[in-house]
């Protein structure tokens, strides 16, 4: 967390603990007060109306909270979504809790570079298709999906738009009017606030109605009940004012850094396949398949680093990450693959450490790898027909 965004919070944790919906004093209304100041800043990132914020508790909420909600209030006549195959868990579990109860979706392929394919989607739309969800920024390749275009040819077909934005808001400009957004989800914790606070932008004009998952005392707008947390509220808020200052700040020292590791990695270490379309990424993003070596024994022996093969959510799990498959990768190279993140905080000498680890590893790790002696030796490792027993 940006230690600006702590300071911003710490009043409201101790001093100005009123509850934001208690309208018969003082100690409430400058809660209120200090969370509706948030929800400007959180609407002013991304060019919407503070009364389009609902506060959620993060992206899975929010993603949770689009989906369902949309197929819950116009299930009636629509009963089709399109999503894609490399959705973060949270919107292709929603997806299939929503097929349990008769709804109809398509998990659009992605093409080799992770990126969707337009004319698939068109062709995917049909009269009674309700939402369209995409996200962003992939949180495990970082490619960049092209929301623009698919905003256009949601609106144009009047099918609902959802983007789970939580890796790409605070990390590149964005406007959910020029993009044709109706729904999109914000997480806290993504860029540089606190956890457990997020955000679902939901449009008014047109208007986009959703069935809320709380019941409750009605609090923002009816669509999520429940106390607001302020302190986390006002985090959330100062993370997103100080992201769109220094948005382009950031963009250059990650980029920089960026180059920096790939450039470190590639250059020194040979078969590595840069994960993704490296044109259309976000640059705080790098996932790499590092050939011949064993994925278990690497990610172990980096340790020290908080890297991972996939996503936070899915490291617990063994199996090769469902994202690269996704876009052909074979398994092999899918279980070699780490993924580096760079942000606002990484430093120069925090690269280069990872680069010397990676090539100290991996060149450790080859060398015991009958495999690499092969390939050194010229041997076409395809041409081999391996004894079946
Ligand atoms: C793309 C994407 N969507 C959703 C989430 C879930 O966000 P949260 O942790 O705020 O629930 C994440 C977090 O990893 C993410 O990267
Ligand atoms: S995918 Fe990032 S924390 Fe779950």
């Amino acid at each position: 967390m940006d230690p600006r965004v702590l300071d911003a919070m710490l009043p409201f944790l101790s001093g100005q603990f009123g509850n934001p919906h208690s309208k018969t004093h003082e100690y409430g209304w400058e809660a209120e007060s200090a969370s509706e100041a948030a929800r400007e800043q959180v609407a002013s990132l991304v060019g919407a109306d503070s009364k389009e914020i609902v506060f959620t508790s993060g992206a899975t909420e929010s993603n949770n909270m689009a989906i369902k909600g949309i197929a819950h209030f116009y299930g009636e006549k629509k009963r089709h979504i399109i999503t894609t195959q490399t959705e973060h868990k949270c919107v292709l579990d929603s997806c299939r809790v929503l097929q349990q109860e008769g709804f109809e979706v398509d998990y659009l392929p992605v093409k080799q570079d992770g990126l969707v394919d337009l004319e698939l989607l068109r062709s995917l739309i049909r009269p009674d298709t309700a939402l369209v969800s995409v996200m962003y920024v992939n949180n495990e390749i970082g490619v960049i999906q092209p929301v623009r275009e698919i905003g256009q040819l949601c609106r144009e077909n009047k099918v609902f738009f959802h983007c789970d934005a939580a890796q790409a808001v605070g990390k590149i400009p964005l406007d959910v009017n020029e993009l044709k957004i109706d729904l999109m989800s914000i997480s806290g914790h993504k860029l540089y606030g606190p956890k457990g606070i997020g955000a679902l932008y939901v449009r008014r004009r047109p208007r986009v109605r959703i069935e809320p998952i709380f019941s409750g005392g009605g609090q923002e707008r009816g669509m999520r009940s429940g106390t607001l947390p302020h302190s986390l509220v006002v985090g959330f808020g100062a993370a997103c004012d100080i992201a769109g200052r220094e948005l382009e700040a950031d963009t250059a020292h990650i980029a920089r850094l960026s180059a920096r590791l790939e450039q470190g990695l590639v250059s020194r270490i040979p078969h590595v396949v840069i994960n993704g379309s490296t044109e259309s990424r976000y640059k705080g993003n790098l996932n790499i398949s590092f050939a011949y070596v064993e994925g278990e024994s690497l990610l172990m022996a980096l340790k020290d680093m908080a890297v991972s093969s996939g996503s936070a959510c899915t490291s617990a799990s063994l199996e090769p990450s469902y994202v690269l498959r996704a876009l052909g990768v074979d398994e092999e190279m899918a279980h070699t693959s780490i993924r580096f993140g760079i942000g606002r905080f990484t430093t120069e000498a925090e690269v280069d450490y990872a680069v010397e680890n990676c090539v100290k590893h991996v060149e450790r790790l080859r060398e015991m790898s009958p495999l690499w002696e092969m390939v050194q030796e010229g041997i076409d490792l395809k041409s081999i027909q391996w004894s079946q027993h």
